[in-house]
């Protein structure tokens, strides 16, 4: 792994270990449950970890924060890690049970603060409002639906973190149908041609 990209060299000694631990079980993982596409192994530190860890500075403040369809932790379980020295507390949303499992596992070896809530998002989300100050979801769906899905929290002062490939010029777009919304659109240090959105207010067009 490179440790010189600059997100990674704001941590800790204590919170770099725990994400050599995510990685290293990760690597062990995946050989027998597929957690992640087999074409970003070769590169996970900037591909997931990184990727991942450029969301805290999008939140400086957050002590709450919701992380939906988290898959193997991305960013969800990575953002618990990193926050941990700072309050942070995660809850982090996955359907699918041996991603669950993972989740648990590398949470409980690294001490994240983090909760793992193996359910659907639509179920989940109600009991958010109010609780979260931060939602992300990376790769689960097209940011119309991320509106749709968050909506309830994203109007009561939640701040949505949407990392976006290079299709967001057009979600944007066809979001702005349906959608009223506050966005601010931020760099990717992982990749020049993603994206960031960070939404702050929606209002839906009647
Ligand atoms: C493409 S993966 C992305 C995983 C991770 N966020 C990442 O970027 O590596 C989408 C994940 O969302 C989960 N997912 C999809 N729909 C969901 C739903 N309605 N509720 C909870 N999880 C869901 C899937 O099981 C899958 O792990």
């Amino acid at each position: 792994m490179t440790v010189s990209q600059t997100s990674l060299a704001d941590v800790s000694r204590e919170t770099l270990d725990r994400l050599k631990l995510l990685e290293s079980e990760l690597l062990r993982w995946q050989a027998i449950k597929n957690l992640v596409g087999p074409g970003t192994l070769d590169d996970i530190w900037t591909r997931h970890i990184v990727d991942s860890l450029q969301l805290l500075a999008a939140a400086p403040g957050a002590k709450t924060w919701l992380d939906l369809g988290s898959g193997a932790g991305f960013p969800g379980l990575v953002i618990a890690i990193a926050g941990q020295e700072r309050g942070l507390s995660v809850d982090l949303v996955e359907s699918n049970s041996r991603k669950c499992a993972f989740l648990r596992h590398v949470s409980r070896l690294t001490g994240a603060n983090a909760k793992i809530h193996e359910a659907r998002l639509e179920a989940v989300i109600p009991q958010f409002v109010g609780r979260a100050q931060v939602v992300s979801a990376r790769a689960l769906a097209p940011l119309t639906k991320l509106l749709e899905w968050t909506e309830p929290l994203l109007k009561t002062g939640t701040t949505g973190l949407f990392p976006k490939g290079r299709d967001v010029d057009a979600e944007l777009t066809e979001a702005a149908r349906s959608w009223k919304f506050n966005a601010e659109i931020l760099p990717s240090q992982t990749d020049s041609d993603a994206r960031i959105l960070r939404i702050t207010s929606i209002e839906r067009m009647s």
